[in-house]
């Protein structure tokens, strides 16, 4: 079977971080491992605190599972400090795993901020050249890129200036922007618009999470970027139409692997 690790933060309310990430990865196929950056306490209304993980655990959970186990991708959410940042990226140098998905997680739905603004630096610098892909959605490429994007073609310019930061590819997500929610990849090369179908709901707690621990999932099964993030968007769509009716905030989405079967894009390969 093939494997993902994530390196992520844990919500207690179970929708996003770690909790989603592993829902994701199983309802995707594949065999989950996590390394637990963070701990916040969370529901679908707010963080309430956060408690970063002393950075000799980073370290060792990181060295436990590729000492021992395949990892066919990873992928990368909250890191919440510079330190974890700079601890992460060293053990990326040191493992080289392949596939690695670097969700730039920064704030929350709620506002809280989940990277410390000092670790911003060490992120770009030190994340962004390691990454096979990055998946900002557009606030968190307009902090990458210090400027504001509004229409396409400030998509498509954001775009190439990530790129230019190191990642091997840029998904930049179009959900913020007005209208359907079109999400823009960028291979260095080449833009593909990924079409999407807005959903009007607020119960969209772990989109971005669920979103990148699919596309890892898909590129651990080998298939190719493109593939694997169009099947990914497919998948999102299924999780957010059939999100869930839970707590008083933005419930989280549903990882609902009979309607996956159904719709034929369940593939453990
Ligand atoms: N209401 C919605 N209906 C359909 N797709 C959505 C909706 N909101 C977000 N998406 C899609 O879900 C994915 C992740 O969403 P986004 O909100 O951009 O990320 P984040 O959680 O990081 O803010 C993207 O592919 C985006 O286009
Ligand atoms: C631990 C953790 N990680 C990430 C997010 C972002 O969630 P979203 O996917 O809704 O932007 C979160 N709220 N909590």
């Amino acid at each position: 079977m093939k494997t993902a690790l994530t390196i992520a933060g844990s919500d207690s309310g179970g929708g996003a971080g770690i909790q989603a990430d592993l829902k994701s990865f199983a309802a995707n196929g594949v065999y989950g491992m996590s390394v637990i950056t963070a701990i916040t306490a969370q529901n679908t209304v707010e963080v309430r605190s956060v408690q970063d993980i002393d950075l000799p655990i980073v370290k060792d959970q990181i060295s436990a599972v590729l000492d021992d186990i395949q990892v066919d991708a990873v992928k990368i959410g909250m890191l919440s400090s510079e330190g974890t940042v700079e601890v992460v990226a060293k053990e990326l140098i040191h493992y080289q795993p392949r596939n690695i998905v670097l969700d730039p997680v920064m704030i929350s739905k709620g506002g809280h901020h989940l990277l410390r603004e000092q670790a911003m630096e060490a992120l770009i610098l030190k994340m962004l050249p390691l990454a096979t892909l990055i998946t900002p959605n557009i606030p968190e490429a307009e902090v990458i890129t210090n400027r504001s994007i509004k229409t396409k073609e400030d998509m498509k310019a954001a775009c190439i200036e990530i790129h230019a930061l190191g990642p091997a590819a840029v998904l930049l997500k179009g959900g913020h922007l007005e209208g359907e929610p079109e999400d823009l990849l960028y291979d260095g090369n080449d833009f593909y618009w990924i079409a999407g179908k807005r959903i009007h709901t607020k119960n969209t707690h772990g989109t971005g999470c669920t979103l990148s621990s699919a596309i890892a999932a898909n590129l651990a099964k080998d298939m190719p970027l493109l593939e694997a993030v169009k099947e990914a968007k497919k998948y999102i769509l299924i999780a957010i139409e059939n999100s869930l009716e839970l707590g008083n905030g933005h419930g989280p989405t549903h990882h609902f692997y009979d309607l996956y079967e159904k719709a034929g894009l369940y593939r453990s390969r």
